[in-house]
């Protein structure tokens, strides 16, 4: 009997039935504004159709030239633009997949001066004012919305999903907070859900019966002003008589100052909100964010809390996740992360998505491990995550790989990762370096020493060494109360109470967090600390957060003027710095450093001079590669290729180690 009784189960949904309760939810890659990019998208979609997902859900498409997010974002108005997207719905349906579109119209939130909303106001996170939406504009605009999945259906897809969340034009209808109409689309919460109703009854008028339509229901706003629980039910009530075949669920707006995808969030933070709106319902219900792995998942469906469940980052990490969950193999999935550093992070900077511990994610058609016709025998010195990601790549294309390390395990700096709060996941990666390497060809020596003698035999060695932390030139630096990042995470070393940071970029944001965490919180705990009320006492859900209890008190510093923490993820540094002021950490830029003694650090700030009389001063100060054995190989003609840290020592970058030993593995 499967493990996953409850996830395997197909879905009969009349018309049609889904093989299992797994959605892969909706996601802009950035492929669909690439030129040749639908080849790619299709390549990326037969993948996860291939690996078992129940059904696919693209990312956002606008249904008209307002409605893009970006000026460039892509749109389906047109009969021309049919063709590639049969590219993706080809390549899906000959997978036994199916696909559905998911029509999203930014309102508010576009990012281009010809946006329009239902009333004027402008978003907190668009430098643009929208213009206010007239009666005919409205009308139009719900044709636009049944016009584009007329042609999905033309296209092939399966089913349209219809994106009401997240802050984006049909939640701005809904919400007090962005209508303040008074005609027949605004004023009391009837008139408010007319357009999301009127859009769901256009669409199915022009999709017909035998067509999914899936609503992405906003259930928790977490912003002043949302929706009440009662008026969330409501809507989802109307919504069901209105036609839509699945209900999805929707978690706060994007200007919401709440994190709902990022590490930190615990897993399936969420289902509670979707299970109290699902007893109110009939029609399939589903769960999303941070659902990450298949017993999560089976918990959640299990429990009642949904019918189904929507794992969008999963499915970049893992192509697979359905196939090997149902193979009874977990362990070999390739677990997201929720660092969000490939794909979020590169969406905001306009890039194309990916994904850190998966770089083939959006690259399938670029980057492939085909059978090697030379075999070589290759060394690979460091088991992090360079190193890890090369071996196993290069060893399953058939070279003969040994992997050494002096310690004894492998995952080197993961090791420190994975014990800092909001990292834990790092766990993940390694569990799932640990199983991939157990299962390959190879040769691992730990607790091994890669000497220049035991590397002659090697016909090219790689070197995946890492870093080496950098000290600064500070008067006192080697007084005793002095550490270095890794003598608190590697070597465990005591702490005091008071504690200077020399360094705010990334280690240093870590160790701050790593400082003043608070041990293993409940999503209970998280939710209060974060003002999420459960209660549901306020419309969007907030409440007065509840304040954490006095810890260390921590000073985060940086020499370059300004505040500390802009090197930091577009997605998730916010969410740093929002957790360490909560705690009470002080983050100060500008800093000149004096000298370090008894007293304590003293320091120059504004032009006056402070002594912070602190118990410990710890250095992140960056790092410096370490690449020793590089000069040695190169003198007797060894070819030696660098990675990972050993060749830049930027911040602690796993996304760009992972990757960089995917790609040398994929050429070698
Ligand atoms: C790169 C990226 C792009 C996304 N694009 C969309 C989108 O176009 N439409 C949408 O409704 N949600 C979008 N999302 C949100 C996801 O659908 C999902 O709600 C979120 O990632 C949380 O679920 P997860 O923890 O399973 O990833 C996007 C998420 C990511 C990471
Ligand atoms: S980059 Fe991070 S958050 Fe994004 S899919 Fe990969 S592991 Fe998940």
């Amino acid at each position: 009997m499967s493990r996953y009784p409850h996830l395997l189960a197909p879905l009969d949904l009349g018309f049609t039935t889904l093989k299992n309760r797994v959605l892969m939810g909706s996601m802009h890659t950035g492929l669909e504004e690439e030129k040749g990019g639908f080849k790619k998208l299709a390549a990326f979609y037969r993948e996860r159709a291939r690996g078992g997902v129940g059904l696919i859900i693209t990312g956002g498409i606008a249904p008209n030239f307002r409605g893009r997010l970006m000026p460039h974002a892509a749109q389906l108005s047109f009969p021309w633009q049919l063709a590639k997207h049969r590219l993706v719905t080809g390549a899906v349906h000959q997978e036994g997949g199916k696909i559905a579109l998911q029509i999203l119209h930014a309102g508010r939130y576009a990012y281009h001066p010809f946006l329009q909303a239902p009333s004027a106001e402008q978003a907190p996170i668009s430098p643009f004012k929208p213009a206010v939406m007239s009666e005919r504009q409205i009308r139009n605009c719900i044709d636009d919305f049944a016009n584009t999945a007329r042609l999905a259906r033309e296209a092939g897809y399966d089913g349209v999903e219809i994106m009401g969340s997240e802050g984006y034009l049909i939640n701005q209808f809904i919400c007090a907070r962005t209508n303040r109409r008074d005609d027949g689309w605004g004023g009391d919460a009837g008139r408010r859900n007319r357009f999301p109703l009127e859009t769901v009854r256009a669409v199915r008028a022009a999709v017909g019966e035998d067509f999914i339509i899936i609503f992405r229901l906003s259930m928790l706003d977490l912003v002043e002003q949302g929706s009440s629980l009662e008026e969330v039910i409501a809507l989802g009530q109307a919504l069901e008589r209105a036609g839509v075949s699945i209900i999805n669920t929707g978690i706060g707006w994007h200007e919401a100052r709440v994190p709902t995808i990022a590490t930190s969030v615990p897993r399936a933070a969420f289902g509670w909100v979707t299970e109290r709106v699902r007893q109110a319902l009939s029609v399939p219900v589903v769960a999303t964010n941070r659902i990450n792995t298949p017993e999560v998942a089976e918990t959640i469906l299990a429990g009642g809390q949904a019918d189904l469940v929507c794992m969008a980052r999963p499915f970049l990490a893992d192509a697979d996740f359905v196939a090997k969950a149902a193979a009874g193999t977990p362990e070999l999935i390739n677990t997201c992360i929720a660092c969000n550093q490939a794909c979020l992070d590169h969406i905001f900077k306009g890039r194309r998505a990916s994904c850190l511990v998966n770089p083939r994610a959006c690259h399938e058609t670029e980057l492939n491990f085909l059978p090697t016709t030379a075999p070589k025998r290759l060394a690979v010195v460091g088991a992090g995550p360079a190193g890890m990601s090369f071996a196993c790549e290069a060893a399953a294309r058939g070279h003969s790989v040994t992997l050494f390390d002096r310690a004894a395990d492998i995952g080197g700096q993961f090791n420190y990762a994975k014990q800092i709060p909001g990292k834990e996941e790092f766990y993940e990666t390694l569990r799932y370096f640990r199983e991939r390497l157990a299962r390959s060809e190879v040769n691992l020596r730990l607790g091994t020493e890669a000497t220049p003698e035991r590397l002659a035999e090697f016909d090219e060695v790689v070197l995946a060494t890492g870093i080496r932390p950098r000290t600064p030139e500070i008067e006192g630096i080697h007084h005793p109360r002095v550490l270095s990042y890794l003598d608190v995470l590697a070597r465990q070393a005591p702490v005091g109470e008071k504690v200077a940071i020399i360094g705010a970029g990334g280690i240093g944001f870590d160790l701050a967090e790593y400082l003043v965490a608070t041990p293993a919180q409940s999503t209970e705990q998280w939710l209060a600390e974060w003002g999420i009320d459960k209660d549901y006492r306020e419309p969007g859900a907030l409440m007065t957060p509840v304040p954490v209890a006095p810890g260390r008190r921590v000073w985060l510093l940086q020499r370059k003027a300004g505040n500390p923490g802009q090197g930091l993820g577009k997605t998730t540094g916010w969410i740093h710095k929002a957790s360490l002021r909560h705690h009470g950490v002080k983050m100060w830029g500008g800093i000149s450093y004096q000298r370090i003694d008894d007293a304590g650090l003293h320091i120059e700030k504004d032009g006056e001079s402070y002594c912070l009389e602190v118990d410990n001063v710890i250095v992140c100060a960056g790092q410096e590669p370490e690449r020793g054995l590089q000069a040695t190989l190169a003198a007797r003609g060894q070819k030696v290729h660098l990675i990972g840290g050993a060749d830049v020592a930027a911040e602690l970058d796993a996304k760009r180690a992972i990757r960089q030993g995917a790609e040398l593995a994929a050429g070698i």
